[in-house]
Parts: structure tokens; C-alpha cells; sequence
């Protein structure tokens, strides 16, 4: 599958928020979104899920065989979407039905973002980071090329940090394609960088060079 973005806009309350947003990802390729707060990272990230609508341009996926962009995608984004009421376990069954194309168990996600002893908790029983991880799990129940992903890091200790670049590496290594908006290093491989500007100034997609290590 390829992710193609064109001259993308958007346009929240009749604001303008970005304009000409452009670029593309192949297998295996990870794009690193950045910019100021408000400068809309959120809102592109809810573009591409189909959860909001652009004013302009065009998202287009190529080589996905009968499925649709929505069907192609996680998004964990600032809202960890998980049900306090229910166990860990619970949620990430909950999501694989939903999503279908199975990858791991409940038990077996849980296991590899270190929160096995969580797997018949009640997620209101969990820490913030604990929350966290059990979102982040979701993308291993249900295998999925696209993850989009809103401040992955927030509320992840550095050891969670290490997990979820491990996971995201293992991810692109797969074939995988990462969208991620973030303020942080996230320990990848020379990914594409984005920098979501505000309408005046346009905002622009660049090779990333490597130093950075983002
Ligand atoms: N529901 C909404 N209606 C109108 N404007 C909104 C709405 N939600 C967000 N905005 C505006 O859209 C702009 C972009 O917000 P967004 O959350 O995408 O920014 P961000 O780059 O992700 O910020 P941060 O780094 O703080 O997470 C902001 O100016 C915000 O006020």
C-alpha cells in the first residue's frame, strides 16, 4: 500500500488552520509530523483517518487491493478511546472484533508493551502510562499498514518510550507506514519530517537528515 497527499488544507470554524500539505509514503516509510501547538498536527492526523473533513486536496491510497484508507489505518490519538469499566483484555478484544485482520491475542499485546499483569484489570484501576500502553496495544490485536499516531509518548516512562520504538520500528521492518505527531525524539530511522506551519506560512515536507534522530 502507498499513502499519497496532495496540497491537502484545512479549515476548522471557518479558520484557516494549514494549507499545501503534501507527501507521500511507501512501505516501510515513516513520517514524523511537527510544529508548534494549535498549528494543527491533531487536525491532519483526523484528516487522514477520515474523522474530519480537508477544504482542499486530496488523499488518495494506492496498491490497497479492494480496502479503503479507513480500513487500512489505526489512530491512537489524545483520547486513549478505551473503556474504564472494562478489563485491558476487554478492551483489546473489543477493538480486534471491531477492526478484524487479527494479529496477537489480548494477552500476547499486553506482553509486549510489559503490562501482562493488566490483562484482567479494569482499565479504570490503570496509571495514565498504563492507559496508555493498553491504547498502544490495540495496534498489535489488529494488523493494520497505516498507524496514526498523536503523541504517542505522552504519559510513557523512557523504558515504555523504548517499547514503542521498538514497536515502531518492528512496524516499518514489517512493511508498515507510521504517521506520527510529535514534540518528542522518537528513536527512528531516518523518517520523513513534516512541519505543519500555520496557513500563512506553507507548510512543507522535507527528507530528514539523519542527525536529528527523531
Ligand atoms: N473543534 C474545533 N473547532 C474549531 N477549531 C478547532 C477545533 N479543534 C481544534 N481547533 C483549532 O485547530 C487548530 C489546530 O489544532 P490541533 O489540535 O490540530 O493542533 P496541534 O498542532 O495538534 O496542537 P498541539 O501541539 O497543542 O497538540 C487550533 O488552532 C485549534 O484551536
Amino acid at each position: 500500500m502507498r499513502l499519497v497527499v496532495e496540497d491537502l488544507e484545512s479549515r476548522r470554524s471557518g479558520r484557516r488552520i494549514f494549507e499545501g500539505v503534501s507527501f507521500a509514503l511507501a512501505p516501510g516509510e515513516a513520517l514524523v509530523v511537527t510544529g508548534r501547538n494549535g498549528a494543527g498536527k491533531s487536525t491532519l492526523l483526523a484528516i487522514l483517518s477520515g474523522r474530519l473533513r480537508p477544504a482542499a486536496g486530496l488523499i488518495r491510497v494506492e496498491e490497497a487491493g479492494e480496502r479503503t484508507l479507513a480500513e487500512c489505518l489505526h489512530l491512537v490519538g489524545h483520547r486513549d478511546g478505551l473503556k474504564s469499566a472494562l478489563t485491558a483484555g476487554e478492551n483489546l478484544r473489543f477493538a480486534a472484533d471491531l477492526l478484524g485482520a487479527r494479529g496477537l491475542s489480548s494477552r500476547e499485546a499486553l506482553e509486549r508493551v510489559g503490562l501482562a499483569h493488566a490483562h484482567d484489570l479494569p482499565v479504570a484501576y490503570l496509571s495514565a502510562g498504563q492507559r496508555r500502553r493498553t491504547a498502544l496495544a490495540r495496534l498489535l490485536v489488529a494488523h493494520r499498514p497505516l498507524w496514526l499516531l498523536d503523541e504517542p509518548t505522552s504519559a510513557l516512562d523512557v523504558a515504555s518510550q523504548e517499547t514503542l520504538a521498538d514497536l515502531m520500528k518492528a512496524h516499518l521492518a514489517d512493511g508498515g507506514m507510521l504517521v506520527v505527531a510529535t514534540h518528542q525524539a522518537l528513536g527512528l530511522e531516518n523518517p520523513k519530517r513534516l512541519v505543519v506551519e500555520p496557513a500563512a506560512a506553507r507548510s512543507h515536507a522535507a527528507a530528514f537528515d539523519a542527525e536529528g534522530g527523531w
